[in-house]
């Protein structure tokens, strides 16, 4: 029964690894005029000097440079300098001054629609200036993820002056891909007044090489999404796997024998999200709906077009792997050393067990019928987190730990034929009456609360 169901997802999930093709990056050169290039900046001793960075000399960038503070990381909570991690020159915002303005000059709506495939979608976005970094010869910053300053921040932007540099290529990962950018190539051959620039979404690992020659000066800027009140921002464009996958959904629901009884469908999300690591609030995961990036914005648009009811979920996989269960909230907080772990978080969380471990529930059938409510079938892989805290090192670029990244899955209810839309209609799981439509779930991927943001 359950590989005939499997074999019914099949268009569907191959229609979602379509979609997932678009690059969670773009980059690339906007030429502006010499007055933007103009920058100003606190000496340090009582004066503000004025350098134009497309014919910078040496000594002025060095006379910036001196300007500068050593760059620090977060490493959890903690600001860090450790020059064998990040060795780099910054300055903080209230310290310079530049005309050059991404909005103006349509470098922002250039990414907008780049990098969230948002061309003719009236809804926004804001970017935040961040910092002014000089990379000087022998200068880089190791591999980490922009620390995540909300639920709304969705990406950083770093623009990159044509000062000459050699060296300081910008590599990006995630989920397999991985480019370089190359930006003392890419401006060597450009007029003057061009600048190089990558926007990348919050959860791709990046690090700076070693600056070889020259300096390479960027400011960063933190990408949010703008406060809308529309509950769903979500790209217009209809690219062709959207339609796809669309079509694929739209086909799933009308066939009679798909979900005969109603249930859930699971889609483990592509990206991770900014969670709120502050001890026992009560942050939900809706707003995060408003957020979704790429192929899962792309998911949640197309089922809730269909009129499928939606939310967000984390998957704790709890016990060591012996439970996992399905929250409407991150848990901080708790002493997850107790033994009634399972109870706490239902409790706590209002969470429902989706899987036990068969050894585990044939040994305490009665803590399966007490927790185990729903079964889910995972289109995409389902992404779990383990409540242990503190097992991994958050490498940031800030000490902040107000927000953490978390695995975070899109949960449809898709009710019996002919009432699709309608989760009242779905026949209640009932473990008592088996175990039959469960399939044992990968757990291999299941991580840490603390994303692990790996240092080398
Ligand atoms: O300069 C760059 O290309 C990236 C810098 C960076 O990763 C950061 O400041 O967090
Ligand atoms: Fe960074």
């Amino acid at each position: 029964m359950s590989s005939g169901l499997n074999g019914l997802l099949q268009p569907l999930a191959e229609a979602v690894t379509e979609c997932g093709q678009k690059t969670p990056w773009c980059s690339g050169t906007w030429d502006v005029s010499p007055e933007d290039l103009k920058l100003y900046f606190d000496s340090g001793e009582n004066y503000v000097r004025a350098i134009r960075l497309q014919q910078a000399t040496e000594n002025h960038l060095e006379d910036l440079v001196k300007a500068c503070q050593p760059a620090t990381f977060g490493v959890n909570d903690q600001d860090v300098l450790d020059e064998s991690y990040r060795k780099a020159g910054k300055m903080d915002t209230d310290r310079f001054s530049i005309n050059f303005n991404p909005e103006r000059l349509g470098l922002a709506r250039a990414i907008k629609d780049n990098l969230l495939g948002w061309e003719d979608d009236g809804r926004n976005i804001v970017l935040e200036q961040y910092k002014l970094n000089v990379y000087g010869k022998g200068s880089f910053f190791k591999s980490h993820k922009d620390t995540p300053r909300g639920e709304k921040m969705f990406g950083s932007l770093v623009v990159i002056f044509p000062t000459a540099h050699e060296g300081g290529a910008l590599l990006l990962r995630h989920d397999g891909q991985e480019t370089t950018f190359d930006s003392g190539k890419q401006l060597k051959d450009q007029a003057a007044g061009t600048i190089a620039f990558v926007a990348f979404y919050s959860d791709v690992e990046h690090e700076v090489q070693v600056v070889t020659a020259g300096h390479r000066v960027t400011i960063t800027y933190n990408l949010y999404f703008a406060d809308e009140k529309a509950p769903i921002l979500l790209p217009r464009t209809a690219n062709q796997g959207a339609g796809r996958f669309s079509c694929a959904l739209k086909d799933l629901l009308a066939n009679p024998e798909f979900l005969p009884k109603g249930g859930l469908l699971g889609f483990g999300l592509k990206h991770q999200y900014p969670l709120s690591s502050k001890p026992k609030t009560d942050i939900g995961l809706e707003n995060l709906l408003t957020c979704l990036k790429g192929k899962d914005a792309m998911v949640l648009r197309a089922c809730t077009e269909l009129g499928l009811l939606t939310s967000l979920k984390i998957i704790y996989n709890v016990e060591f792997g012996e439970w996992l269960l399905m929250c409407d909230k991150a848990i901080v907080g708790l002493d997850y050393q107790v033994d009634q772990v399972l109870e706490d978080l239902v409790q706590y969380s209002g969470g429902v067990a989706i899987w036990g471990k068969e050894e585990v529930v044939e040994e305490w059938p009665e803590l399966a019928e007490k927790f185990w409510r729903k079964i889910v079938k995972w289109v995409t892989p389902m992404k779990s987190m383990t409540t242990h805290a503190g097992q991994f090192v958050a490498y940031g670029n800030q000490a902040e730990m107000a927000y953490i990244y978390g695995q975070i899955s899109l949960i449809v209810e898709v009710g019996i034929p002919g009432h699709r839309e309608d989760p009242s209609t779905i026949v209640p799981f009932d473990f008592t009456k088996g175990r039959v439509e469960v399939d044992d779930p990968d757990l291999s991927d299941s991580r840490g609360y603390m994303m692990d943001e790996d240092s080398d």
